[in-house]
């Protein structure tokens, strides 16, 4: 059987590439396209035999795509015009620029790829582009399903929610009857319905990916009774991994350990968790750098009770306050353990120039690995 052509457009680390690895799907990468020297320098780290066009999209003509003659897109594009704490400049945004080009050049090729796929944030779902694509593969007569699906959803101890498109064309269709409405688990083939609802249930309860604050008494470190509940619900979910299967230690952890000031600044603020937890929150690509909202913190010795190094800590003073938290070892994950939670194989490795700042960076900017695989399945199937 001939190999399916791939073209993977912002391409990255390649995300896109290890989950159609995984996905175990015959296939090929055409070529992979992005601007980012970093990204693209450890791509070819990685995929040395794929050809990487180190260009913008938008700087592709119409007969260079015709050339590639690919079967199937993977694109992740630029997500900051979407996200709820940007500007969300959607379709105005000039970082869509290309997103819109490629609307554009779709139903110009001399041969419509057979498969999309599109992964971006929890946010496109309500923007004028999603708008836009939807019309786009109407327009080029393709089916298609939308979805929200976070790595908790696949028993993955780290929140990532994100929103999905796989969309298909004749010949052949879907396996499982598209809805219109989003959906947040995967959907059973059309032979088992037996309802109206044509998405399963998630196989694994869903810790939920909403991070927001609630309101009502302070208990400690800033959290509500709310908030502390909802973590423990999360840890008490059997079906979600640990933690600690995803930690590998470097031979320079120290590098790791939240620094002195960092801790006295903002202790109060970190999400903290444990390595028998079964949660993380979204790594972003901030992490390691800014500590509010980019990623949990890990609490190496587990010995220390939490609840007591916070309880009283606003009554003491900056060395009392440091004395305790330091009781706690907090380090920030490796960014080898952040791979090992978005799906990264083992084969998976940074050339050795790049810093521990950028491996954070391209790693926030990539997605899970499991979760898409899964996706590229379901649309072949
Ligand atoms: C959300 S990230 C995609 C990450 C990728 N899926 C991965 O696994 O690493 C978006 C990528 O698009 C690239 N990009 C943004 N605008 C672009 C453009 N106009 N042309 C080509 N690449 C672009 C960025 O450099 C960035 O690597």
């Amino acid at each position: 059987m001939d190999l399916l052509r791939v073209l993977e457009l912002y391409s990255g680390i390649g995300g896109m590439h290890y989950a159609l690895k995984e996905s175990s799907v015959s296939a090929e990468v055409v070529a992979a396209v992005d601007v980012n020297t970093t990204a693209n320098e450890i791509y070819k780290h990685n995929f040395t035999n794929t050809p990487l066009l180190p260009k913008t999209i938008e700087g592709m003509t119409l007969q260079d795509f015709d050339k590639l003659n690919f079967d199937m897109i993977l694109m992740s594009p630029p997500c900051q015009p979407f996200t709820r704490i940007g500007l969300q400049g959607d379709v105005t945004d000039p970082r869509t620029k290309s997103f819109l080009y490629i609307l554009d050049l779709l139903p110009r090729l001399s041969k419509c790829p057979q498969f999309v796929l599109l992964e971006n944030v929890k946010g496109f779902e309500t923007s004028a582009a999603r708008d836009a694509l939807l019309n786009t593969l109407r327009q080029c007569d393709y089916s298609f399903q939308e979805f929200l699906f976070s790595p908790t959803h696949l028993g993955i101890p780290n929140s990532r929610l994100r929103y999905f498109l796989i969309a298909r064309r004749p010949p052949g269709c879907f396996s499982f009857q598209t809805s219109a409405e989003i959906m947040e688990g995967f959907p059973r083939p059309v032979s088992s319905e037996s309802s109206d609802n044509p998405a399963v249930p998630n196989n694994h309860p869903t810790p939920s990916d909403s991070e927001s604050k609630s309101s009502g008494p302070i208990i400690f470190k800033l959290e509500t009774a709310q908030e502390l509940e909802r973590k423990r619900n999360q840890d008490s979910q059997e079906t979600v991994r640990r933690l600690q299967e995803f930690l590998r230690e470097d031979d320079d952890m120290d590098q790791y350990l939240l620094p002195p000031k960092t801790l006295l600044r903002y202790a109060l603020l970190m999400d903290i968790v444990q390595p028998s937890s079964r949660r993380s929150v979204c790594f972003t690509k901030g992490y390691g750098h800014y500590v509010e909202g980019t990623g949990s913190v890990l609490q190496s010795c587990v010995d220390v009770d939490l609840e007591s190094v916070f309880k009283s800590l606003e009554l003491l003073s900056d060395e009392d306050k440091l004395m305790q938290l330091l009781r706690l070892k907090l380090r920030y994950f490796t960014p080898r353990e952040i791979a090992n939670l978005m799906g990264f194989p083992e084969d998976f490795t940074f050339p050795e120039h790049i810093s521990v700042k950028q491996q954070y960076r391209v790693l926030g900017n990539s997605l899970n690995i499991h979760v898409v695989s899964n996706l590229i399945q379901l649309m072949m199937s």
